[in-house]
């Protein structure tokens, strides 16, 4: 399988059951972490993990095989003549950290002011997980998401607002829990507009 992707072309072997063949080095890499935690990758039941692993990255970071912007290249102009604001709110994602390559787990809240047509809703959520299964920081996944937007739907204005947990600051380092941090972009009539603003903040609960 091939995927034509903006920042690198990998290929992927699969095998006879469906599932994706991890190349050796990779293997290699994942055994040698293991024995740098303090663990023997020899014994019975680590001798599997490297192979599951491996499957398990390639599925957080399968952002990487995917152009988000795909996504919103179906749009529909029946709206019967609706021109407010669309919100999604709330979406689960999950992404990694690009530091530490630790969990941030959180919820995103997409709104966007059509012009003309609109997107299928689901598509949101699917421009957010295409940047979330990349190694991300938080602010950059809020950013490309409302760019992504912008560019492709070109709406009046788009507003992202994540609220995330990093697992890089719960399970490891300062190691303080239940700490959110929140990231937003605005764009268009969202960031111009003070009214707008307002409306869209308060719909997302903030
Ligand atoms: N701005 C921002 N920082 C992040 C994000 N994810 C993780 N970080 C931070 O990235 C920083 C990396 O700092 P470094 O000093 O290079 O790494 P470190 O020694 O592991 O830092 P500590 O986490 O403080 O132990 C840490 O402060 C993390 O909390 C993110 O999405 N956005
Ligand atoms: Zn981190």
């Amino acid at each position: 399988m091939v995927f034509p992707i903006a920042h690198i072309h990998y290929e992927d072997e699969i095998d006879e059951s469906g599932k994706v063949v991890v190349p050796d080095e990779v293997l290699d890499a994942i055994k040698t972490l293991i024995r740098w935690t303090g663990d023997d990758p020899s014994r019975e039941g680590l001798l599997d993990t490297p192979r599951r692993v491996g499957r398990a990255w390639r599925e957080y970071c399968a952002g990487y095989a995917e152009d988000p912007s795909l996504h919103l290249s179906r749009t529909f102009e029946e709206v019967g003549g609706y021109h407010e604001l669309v919100l999604l709110k709330d979406i689960p994602f999950q992404s990694h950290c690009e530091h530490h390559m630790a969990p941030i787990i959180g919820k995103a809240s997409i709104a966007y002011m059509p012009t003309d047509r609109v997107v299928g809703i689901s598509k949101l959520a699917r421009v957010l997980h295409g940047f979330a299964r990349r190694l991300q920081v938080q602010e950059r996944l809020t950013a490309e998401v409302a760019n992504c937007i912008w560019d492709n739907l070109k709406p009046e204005g788009v507003a992202v607002v994540i609220e995330a947990q990093h697992g890089c600051m719960t399970g490891r380092g300062v190691k303080v829990h239940g700490v959110n941090m929140v990231t937003s972009k605005l764009l268009g009539c969202f960031l111009d507009d003070t009214r707008s603003r307002k409306e869209v903040m308060s719909l997302m609960g903030y």
